[in-house]
């Protein structure tokens, strides 16, 4: 047919970047324009007598087989959006708009190619669900649940698996699976291959087809994420590209809610020892305070002061003084049990809190195997070897106090007189 400007439509048609596809009563394409081969992958003259439904994707067959139907009964459609398989096996987003011709018994639909758009849709999506579970989730664990969901509506998953390297360990742990438990292992040996080799991975396995990227935060290698989809193909480039932004933020979520926990740990415990540092001992003082007050019961305060700990840094060294100081924490935990307290109050002060003891008895037992386990020499490195002795007072609940200032007040006494070799507080 010629245009009024004596160009065929055919002509005209093929200089459309949207593709018109003509397609008769039993769905099988009768025209395809040029654009036809850059969108469904397929010379168009290959594309007549196909089956449209064929092409489909099959998730998407049944919507499409009803806006067909809508579209024959006269309704013409606008912006029905579907997804196709491409000759090459990549999946292109199309919206349509579609009119039924009864008279010749033709649907003639126009396809635009909608997959860019589609794509920063995703990301966009991507980007807003991941700052958001970043931000809302209380613990990591959370995090990658939210995470889970988040890739889940986006991509095919039929299992997730999240490993991490923690600070000190020597390889990376798993932090987070979820999904067919059948394909745990394959996604961790995959996680494995990631991180050894440091770059995002495929696998086709047995069981499913995987895919891993490596989690990271600026230079700062923090793990792995990886995904296995049980059928339907492979993970394609673009897919492998969203996983790689949903892992970007995931890094940088996770490398922001370590900072948060060590900067909690650090506002908490003593920097050098690692032991709860004063304002945590208090938090626990106080709580054992309020418990022993509900039952009844006894509970004992030890303040360890290091004698002459000053000569220490200044014959040796700040160095050494430090060392001491770590060992002398490691010694003082030993003598006690999991659910007692050890502090470091600050410089070369201690203190321990025994809670549920039958007597002060016990509070002078732990003393002394304080006494004994500091006895034995200090070896600090560079062949120096040192020995120190400690004072120790004692304070307890309820004949010394009930308070925390009182028992502290009581205690710090009872040390100074032990260090200045005075006989200890009276019993009151
Ligand atoms: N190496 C090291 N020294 C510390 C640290 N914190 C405090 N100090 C030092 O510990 C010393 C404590 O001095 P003092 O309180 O006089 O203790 P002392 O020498 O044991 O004195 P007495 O308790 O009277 O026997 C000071 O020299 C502080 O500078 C630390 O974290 N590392």
């Amino acid at each position: 047919m010629e245009s009024s400007l004596g160009i065929s439509d055919t002509r005209l048609t093929d200089l459309l970047l949207d593709a018109v596809c003509v397609v008769d009563a039993e769905g099988r394409f009768r025209f395809v324009s040029a654009a036809g081969e850059r969108i469904f992958g397929y010379p168009p003259q290959e594309m007549v007598g196909m089956a449209v439904l064929d092409l489909v994707l099959p998730a998407d067959r049944e919507r499409t087989r009803a806006a067909a139907q809508a579209v024959m009964d006269g309704r013409s459609h606008l912006a029905f959006e579907n997804r196709y398989v491409r000759k090459d096996g990549s999946v292109v987003h199309l919206m349509w708009s579609a009119r039924w011709y009864p008279s010749e018994g033709i649907r003639v639909g126009v396809a635009r190619d909608v997959t860019q758009f589609k794509r920063a849709q995703a990301m966009q999506a991507a980007l807003y669900a991941m700052s958001e579970a970043a931000n809302a989730s209380v613990d990591l664990s959370e995090l990658f649940r939210r995470s889970h969901a988040i890739a889940a509506g986006l991509l095919p998953v039929s299992a997730l698996a999240i490993v991490l390297q923690e600070q000190g360990q020597a390889a990376p742990h798993l932090a987070y699976h979820a999904g067919d438990p059948a394909q745990e292992a394959c996604l961790l040996a995959l996680c494995d291959l990631v991180w050894r080799e440091g770059g995002a991975a495929v696998r086709t396995d047995s069981c499913a087809s995987l895919v891993g990227v490596p989690l990271s935060a600026g230079a700062s290698r923090l793990g792995v994420l990886a995904l296995a989809r049980a059928c339907g193909g492979e993970y394609d480039a673009e897919e492998r590209e969203l996983l790689a932004y949903i892992a970007g933020q995931l890094g940088a979520a996770v490398q922001r809610r370590e900072l948060q926990s060590r900067m909690k740990f650090m506002a908490m415990h003593d920097e050098l020892t690692r032991l709860p540092n004063r304002r945590l001992f208090h938090d626990r003082l106080q709580t054992a305070l309020a418990r022993a007050q509900r039952q009844d019961s006894r509970v004992a305060l030890l303040f360890i002061d290091l004698n002459r700990f000053k000569q220490v840094n200044d014959t040796h060294g700040h160095l050494a003084g430090d060392r001491l100081l770590e060992q002398v924490a490691r010694r003082l935990a030993s003598c006690i049990r999991d659910a007692d307290t050890l502090a470091r109050l600050g410089g070369d002060e201690f203190v321990v809190l025994l809670e549920n003891i039958a007597s002060r008895a016990d509070a002078d037992i732990v003393a002394d195997k304080i006494g004994l386990a500091l006895a034995a020499p200090f070896e600090l490195g560079d062949g120096l070897v040192l020995a120190i002795t400690a004072s120790i007072g004692i304070a307890c609940r309820p004949e010394h106090g009930d308070s925390m200032q009182a028992l502290m007040a009581r205690a710090d006494k009872d040390m100074y007189r032990a260090k200045h070799g005075a006989a200890p507080c009276a019993a009151s």
